[in-house]
């Protein structure tokens, strides 16, 4: 599976998005060890701080079926947006976490333009797991 292809995923899953708030979708493809992909969607809420990313809808939905952090081979994520989207804060931690900093990361949006980042470009000088085994 190409990022092309990857993208293409991303695509699909935003069409599954929950937006009924926001009305902006966001679809994710996150991509296995084995070359399987999970997909993720946006998942809002009438509370609104209970809503969910794609990226993290993805990335959570292949750890519950059993995927280990740091296993990954990249994700694709895509809006509806003039630049290729821009993950939130919240999840550049999680695909630190989840994904280590140097996973390809693929941002898109609907008019087919690509920008290749990875984990540790969109979040630098990060808090990582390592930071809590550090003693004084
Ligand atoms: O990269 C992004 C940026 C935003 N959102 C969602 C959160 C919220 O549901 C909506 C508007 O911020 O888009 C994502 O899922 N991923
Ligand atoms: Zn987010």
């Amino acid at each position: 599976m190409d990022y092309g292809q990857l993208m293409q995923e991303a695509i699909e899953a935003r069409k599954t998005a929950y937006i009924p708030y926001s009305g902006f979708g966001v679809g994710a493809a996150l991509l296995d060890s084995q070359g399987h992909v999970h997909r993720g969607c946006n998942v809002e809420n009438a509370a609104y701080t209970p809503g969910n990313c794609a990226e993290r809808t993805a990335m959570f939905r292949a750890i519950a079926d059993g995927h280990k952090p740091g296993t990954f081979q990249a994700i694709a994520v895509v809006g509806d947006t003039e630049e290729p989207v821009a993950p939130c804060g919240v999840c550049r931690q999680v695909l630190l976490e989840l994904c280590g900093p140097d996973m390809p990361v693929i941002l898109g949006n609907l008019k087919g333009d690509i920008r290749q980042t990875t984990v540790r470009e969109l979040l630098p000088y990060a808090f990582a797991p390592s930071h809590l085994e550090e003693q004084r």
